[in-house]
């Protein structure tokens, strides 16, 4: 079976309309303020009605609070709440059952100790997402187009389902999926001009690289 798509830090309208043309089955809205991807609640409700039904809206969160994660599943609409940021499996729990709404837990990687620590989510979180781990020092705990060792998911032990980020792009993608067997792929600068500024053209390649893996 294809792997699921995740395009994630979606802004614009017609970026949306790219990711539902090329049937991703899942779309990000990322709720970061420094995050060169981040919505406002207006422009997430524009974008929330325009998606409507058609496709699963996952909020992206980086240790926020719940005043945010409400207000944002509310105008966003949101079908899932991703955790990007050093929340514990007790917190993924509380937010699950506050929200009612399944909860990705993001695991940075950059040894097989941290594709070990999936298993903490057990019974917190719904799904597991392995994504590169970025330097101390650097602004954004994901979208910077890193990848990790891919080989480290053969260790994955978690139970849990689970998807793979990380400097994915149509170029690599087909190559991850051969070599981890993951059953969702999620990108966000590997289908950019630049940062923030998503392009049509290279979505439809990465949602047509995944189908052909
Ligand atoms: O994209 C961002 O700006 C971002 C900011 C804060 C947390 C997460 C973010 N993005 C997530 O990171 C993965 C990997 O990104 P990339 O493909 O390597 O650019 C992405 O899929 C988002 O879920």
């Amino acid at each position: 079976m294809a792997s699921r798509i995740k395009i994630c830090g979606i802004s614009t309208p017609e970026t949306l309309d790219a990711v539902l043309a090329a049937r991703a089955e899942y779309v990000g809205f990322n709720f970061f303020p420094p995050s060169p991807r981040h919505v406002s609640f207006d422009r997430v409700a524009a974008l929330a009605s325009r998606a409507g039904d058609r496709i699963s809206k996952v909020g992206v969160f980086v240790d926020a609070d719940d005043a945010l994660i409400a207000a944002a599943v509310e105008t966003g609409k949101l079908d899932a709440i991703q955790l990007h940021g050093e929340e514990v499996p007790k917190r993924a729990s509380e937010l699950k059952a506050r929200f009612g709404k399944p909860v990705w837990k993001v695991i940075p990687v950059s040894s097989a100790a941290d594709i070990a620590r999936g298993a903490d989510y057990r019974g917190a979180a719904d799904f597991i997402l392995y994504d590169a781990k970025t330097p101390k020092d650097a602004a954004l705990p994901g979208g910077m187009g890193l990848r990790f060792d891919w080989s480290l998911l053969r260790e994955e032990k978690s139970r849990l389902p689970w998807g793979l980020a990380g400097g994915l792009s149509a170029a690599n993608v087909a190559d991850a999926i051969a070599q981890t067997g993951a059953q969702m792929v999620d990108t966000s600068s590997g289908v950019e001009t630049a940062p923030g500024a998503k392009d049509g053209d290279a979505i439809a390649a990465f949602c047509s690289a995944v189908r052909k893996a």
